[in-house]
Parts: structure tokens; C-alpha cells; sequence
């Protein structure tokens, strides 16, 4: 009699040294433009994949990498026709990352961020790519904290449509790595500021507040301004994902695990721009969790810890924000 075992044919690949051809989606927006500028400096092969739906062309040409070679494909993560060929590495940011949105758009947001990323998925597959890479919201699936900081063993109960479909998106990854031994690592991002968010769009508290003052309009607290959450710098983030290369198949939470509240904040923001005005408090907005902060022992662990901190990173951000 024959008997025949599963084999789990998941192995770890290591990128150490390599010069890796990675495809970023989402990476004509705010956090994959940043991983586009860290890839290029290490000099690895970029391809971006955007639908330019959010994201801005002005991020990737518009930069110091401005003479480097991005390879531009103006696509949506839906379509048929995605070609994956030649490409080791996957670095999956394009979504549709409105808190608000998801709760008004529930099928619009699975649209894009569950099915989007199984059409995704399916290309990796096909395309035999060894890794995936996966922008994950630590601050949206965790739900409201059992106890703080979170980490990643944490019970996942999210609050809203966006928080579910990123980590539909997580369990598919897991999936495609028990059935095809696709390599990933998913990172579970803090609420990410920096360079090139934009106050007009999707959420960003922090440009939010900075745009607002800058065109002397009182910024709008929604709630007491207790409410806390763990803001990390996008450096830090694309960081993160140039680390992350090298970690083997788990998730891993990325932020500071300081807790900062809305009120701290708003302070932090009016001495850095001299700002004397009280701000407009309005009623809570649902769907929001009141704490959150992560626990990041597992990505200190691993070599990675956050190097600009808020202070440091407001100063930049309002820097940018006055350069346009
Ligand atoms: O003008 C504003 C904007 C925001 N806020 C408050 O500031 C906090 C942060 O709000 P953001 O909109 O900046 O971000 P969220 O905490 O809603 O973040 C969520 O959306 C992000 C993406 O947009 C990330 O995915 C993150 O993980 C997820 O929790 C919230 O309490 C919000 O009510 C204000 O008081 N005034």
C-alpha cells in the first residue's frame, strides 16, 4: 500500500543581497510611494502597479528618485490582464482605505479590497512571484483593545468593512500559502503619517489638522479628543517593508506603541505652527475605535523599530505641506 503525506511545499526564501524586481501596487500613493523611494535606494528593481483612482503620479515622478527608472503600469488590482512576469515580490498598498467609506460602501469596499486582492493572488499564482508583502490595519482589525498595546495574538474583531476586508485579505494570503506555499508577510500598520498624505482625501488626521491651520481654519475634534491611537512615521512604514523581505511567513504589528490622544496632538500641531486658536469639538464619528495602540516586541525582534518620532515627523510633514 501506498501512503501518501501531505507535504507543506512553504519554503522561506531569503532576499539577502538580491537584487529583487518587486511590484508595488498602490505605489503612486502615500505609503507605497514611500516604499517606491526605499526600494530604488537599495537599489531593487521597481515596477508600480496604480489606477491613479487616489494615488498621484506627482508622488513617483515628482521626487529625488525623479532620474531613476520606475516602470509605470496604470492599472486597477481588478483587472484580467495584470502581468506579473519577472516579478519576485509583491507589495500589495493599493486599497480603498476610508473607515467612513467602508461603513457608507460595504460592497464597494469588498470590491476592491477582498476581491481585488484575490484577482491579485490569482496573477502571484500564475506568475509563480515567491512573496507577497501586505498592508494590513492593526488600527482597524484588532477592533476595540482587550488590553494595550495589542499584539499580534490579540483577538481580531474589527468595527467596520474596512477592518473585515483587510483581513479577508490576510486569511487569502495564509490561504494561498497553505495551498500554493506562496511566501508573505503581513504588516499590521499603526496609523501611518508623513510626506505626501493628503489632508483632502482619505483620513490623516494629522495632515488634516496641519492643512487646516495653514489656511487659518479652526480643525474639528470629533469626540472628547481622548480617544488615543499609535501614530508612526511613513519612513518608518517603508522601512518596515524593505525589512520585511526577509521575514519569514507571519504578521507582524508596525507602529510605536505609545498611545497619543487627539487632544495631545492637536497640541503638539498648534506649537509647531504657532497656532493660539481652540479647535471645533463635534460629536463622535462611528465605526472608531477609542484606544488603540500596538504592541511591537515581535518587529523589534525582527530589527526593526521606529526611528522618527512624532514630534520630528510633524515637523517634516508640516515642511512638505508648506513646500507645495
Ligand atoms: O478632522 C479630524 C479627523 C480625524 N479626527 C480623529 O482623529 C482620529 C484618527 O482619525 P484618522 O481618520 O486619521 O484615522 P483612523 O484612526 O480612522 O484610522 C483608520 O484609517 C486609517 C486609514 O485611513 C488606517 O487604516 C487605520 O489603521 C484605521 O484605524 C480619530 O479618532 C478621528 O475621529 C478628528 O478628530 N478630526
Amino acid at each position: 500500500m501506498i501512503l501518501i503525506y501531505p507535504i507543506n511545499i512553504s519554503y522561506f526564501i531569503n532576499f539577502y543581497g538580491d537584487n529583487v524586481k518587486v511590484l508595488i501596487t498602490g505605489g503612486a500613493g502615500f505609503i507605497g510611494s514611500h516604499i517606491v523611494d526605499k526600494f530604488l535606494n537599495n537599489n531593487h528593481e521597481v515596477v508600480v502597479l496604480d489606477n491613479l483612482s487616489t494615488g498621484n503620479f506627482r508622488n513617483i515622478s515628482n521626487n529625488k528618485n525623479n532620474n531613476k527608472n520606475i516602470e509605470f503600469i496604470n492599472k486597477d488590482i481588478r483587472d484580467n490582464d495584470l502581468n506579473l512576469e519577472g516579478i519576485d515580490v509583491v507589495i500589495h498598498h493599493a486599497a480603498q482605505i476610508n473607515v467612513r467609506t467602508s461603513v457608507e460602501k460595504p460592497v464597494y469596499d469588498g470590491n476592491i479590497n477582498i476581491l481585488g486582492t484575490i484577482n491579485l493572488l490569482e496573477k502571484i499564482r500564475q506568475y509563480d512571484v515567491k512573496k507577497i508583502i501586505f498592508a494590513s490595519s492593526g488600527g482597524a482589525v484588532y477592533g476595540e483593545p482587550h488590553y494595550m498595546p495589542v499584539d499580534e495574538k490579540h483577538p481580531v474583531a474589527p468595527l467596520c468593512p474596512y477592518g473585515m476586508s483587510k483581513y479577508c485579505g490576510e486569511e487569502y494570503i495564509k490561504l494561498y500559502n497553505r495551498l500554493y506555499g506562496l511566501n508573505y508577510t503581513i504588516l499590521r500598520y499603526a496609523n501611518v503619517f508623513g510626506e505626501r498624505q493628503d489632508p483632502m482625501g482619505e483620513a490623516g488626521v494629522i495632515s488634516i489638522f496641519i492643512d487646516k491651520i495653514m489656511k487659518n481654519q479652526r480643525p474639528t475634534i470629533f469626540g472628547d479628543g481622548n480617544q488615543t491611537r499609535d501614530f508612526v512615521y511613513v519612513g518608518d512604514v517603508a522601512n518596515a517593508n524593505l525589512m520585511a523581505l526577509n521575514w519569514k511567513n507571519e504578521i507582524v504589528n508596525i507602529g510605536t506603541g505609545k498611545e497619543t490622544s487627539v487632544n495631545e496632538l492637536f497640541d503638539v500641531i498648534a506649537r509647531e505652527l504657532n497656532y493660539k486658536y481652540k479647535p471645533i469639538y463635534d460629536k463622535p464619528r462611528e465605526g472608531e475605535v477609542y484606544r488603540i495602540a500596538l504592541n511591537i516586541n515581535r518587529a523589534k525582534e525582527l530589527g526593526w523599530k521606529p526611528t522618527v518620532n512624532l514630534e520630528e515627523g510633524i515637523k517634516r510633514t508640516v515642511d512638505w505641506m508648506k513646500s507645495l
